[in-house]
């Protein structure tokens, strides 16, 4: 096991230093892997989201912007790729934290950090590409009008962040709104926000000019509320629950402020009988244990072509015995606890209600024999499930797969369609025209085939329905902060002649 790191006592970081916050309050950081107090955040409230707000204001304007927001983009890729090789040169500390702090595997966590370094890298050549993508011309069917575009930053960018994975999913709006030439208040999760704090420290290791990026922790009520009602916070970009979704997205109505959300979801996996079954149900696995299933786009519904199905459940349950659960700092582990304890009290509520439902719990649904203490929960395969069941319908954010069984392709497609939720969708089958078709017909704003959740840097990531709107990385997360601005000139010596000119008399 990894030595147990002592935890940083950081205050709110704001205006590029740490200041206690106002009410003095500080919330318990808890290990759920051991139910162990490791220490504690600070609880930022109202007064505090007022300083953060007015420190990022400040820097977006300052020396009229000279220094960030209007800085040629190479300025700010320069801080960028910095803040990346502090993160690697700190990966295994960070992943440790986020390990403690969020119950997850090391090995993933560490993963984690590659990806969050990764993220700032490819952000920082977008904010240099940004320069030669300005000024672009528009096509006038007219000699006497030229017009053309400016990219400019939307000003000061709210954060509100989730708890699977901390670091990550702050970095995917970080790293492009300050690419874009933004400022920004971050709000990570109560339940997991160490790394995030520690990204504070290395903003001011790399010397990033105060106030740019400002980090509070606190409460979604008390912290995230008021930041994303805030008459001075420009746009609000939010990763979480559908529910948390629909109050930001009412609180910003009212200042007719600009959201991004991703939300939650409930995608399918879709598995035909031509495929190879050791590979599918290894992909089936990684769609909903990777991260004890809490990934917005697990595929938490597998539809198995009913030629297969018996086959399939029989290597699935094999495999499934096989995972290592365990305390995330053991090696090997692969499944860690779930973040928190009312995290874990909803998860068994659904098996519960699924098991009263009338479905069966194939495989796992408590909590494993060798861990007594902790947030620990079994993985878990649920069959007979019918479409008016909870566990069909409602995200679990859990290690918890619900299965069907279909006899055709438009049955698999209606069964994954049926859904409130459009963040993800997967097939796997050897019929390449079967998978095309199905891409299309899936209403998601991602389509895995033959795999399951691998995510790129470059490609398009966001939902349809209610798993929200606006797309997250690749170009289109750098769109996500930037405004576009027409100008048009006039550039003919005629007058315009539509008055007449006052007589000369
Ligand atoms: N799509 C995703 O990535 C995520 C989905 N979830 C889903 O949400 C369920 C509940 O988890 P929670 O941690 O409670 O998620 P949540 O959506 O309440 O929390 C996400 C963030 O929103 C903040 N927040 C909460 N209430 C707020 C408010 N009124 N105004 C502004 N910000 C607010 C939280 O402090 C946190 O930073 C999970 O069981 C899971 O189903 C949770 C986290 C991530
Ligand atoms: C793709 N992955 C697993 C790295 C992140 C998913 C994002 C999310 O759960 O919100």
């Amino acid at each position: 096991m990894a030595a147990q790191p002592t935890i940083p006592r950081r205050g709110l970081f704001i205006g590029g230093g740490w200041r206690e916050p106002s009410l003095g309050r500080r919330l318990p950081v808890i290990n759920p892997a051991t139910e162990a107090t490791i220490g504690d955040i600070p609880a930022a409230t109202a007064e505090d989201v007022e300083i953060a707000v007015a420190a990022a204001r400040e820097a977006f304007s300052r020396d009229g912007g000279r220094h960030w927001s209007r800085a040629p983009g190479a300025v700010r890729a320069k801080f960028l790729r910095a803040i990346a090789t502090k993160i690697k040169d700190r990966k295994s500390d960070l992943a440790l934290l986020e390990a403690l702090d969020s119950g997850k595997p090391l090995d993933e966590a560490n993963g984690d950090m590659d990806d969050v370094a990764a993220c700032f890298e490819y952000y920082a050549d977008l904010a240099e590409a940004l320069d030669g993508k300005q000024c672009s011309p528009i096509s006038l069917p007219m000699e006497n009008l030229k017009s053309h575009t400016l990219k400019e930053p939307i000003g000061v960018v709210g954060m509100i962040t989730p708890w699977n994975y901390p670091l990550l999913m702050a970095t995917w709006k970080v790293a492009p709104s300050l690419a874009a030439g933004c400022t920004a208040v971050l709000k990570p999760s109560e339940l997991a926000s160490l790394t995030c704090l520690e990204l504070g420290a290395i903003c001011t290791e790399v010397g990033l000019p105060p106030g740019v990026l400002n980090i509070i922790t606190g409460l979604g009520p008390e912290a995230g509320a008021p930041l994303s009602s805030h008459p001075d916070v420009d746009k609000v970009a939010f990763t979480g629950s559908t529910e948390t979704g629909k109050r930001i997205m009412t609180a910003a109505a009212q200042m007719v402020k600009p959201v991004s959300l991703e939300l939650g979801g409930k995608s399918a996996l879709i598995v035909f009988d031509d495929v190879d079954i050791d590979k599918a149900v290894e992909w089936a696995m990684f769609g909903i244990f990777f991260n004890a299933g809490q990934v917005c786009s697990a595929t938490s519904r597998l539809l198995l072509h009913e030629k297969i199905a018996k086959q399939f459940l029989d290597r699935l349950v094999a495999w499934t015995k096989n995972i290592k659960v365990s305390d995330p700092l053991e090696e090997g582990c692969r499944l860690g606890s779930v973040v928190s304890e009312g995290q874990y009290e909803k998860i068994k509520k659904f098996i519960s209600t699924a098991r009263s439902e009338g479905a069966t719990i194939l495989y796992g649904g408590a909590q494993p024999q060798h861990l007594r203490r902790g947030f620990f929960i079994e993985p878990t395969i649920i069959t007979d499930v019918s479409t008016s069941m909870q566990i069909w319908r409602e995200e679990v954010f859990g290690p918890v797969v619900c299965v069907k069984e279909f006899k055709t392709e438009s049955e698999a497609v209606e069964l994954a369609n049926d859904t409130h939720y459009g963040l993800g969708g997967a097939v796997i089958s050897n019929d390449e025209a079967r998978c095309e078709r199905i891409s299309k017909a899936l209403h998601s704003g991602i389509v895995w085939i033959n795999c399951s959740q691998p995510t790129l840097v470059q490609a398009p990531w966001g939902g349809n329905k209610r798993s929200g709107f606006g797309r997250e990385l690749g170009e289109w997360g750098l769109e996500n902060y930037l405004t576009v601005k027409q100008v048009t000139k006039y550039c003919s010596d005629e007058p315009w002649g539509w008055y007449q000119p006052p007589s000369k008399l």
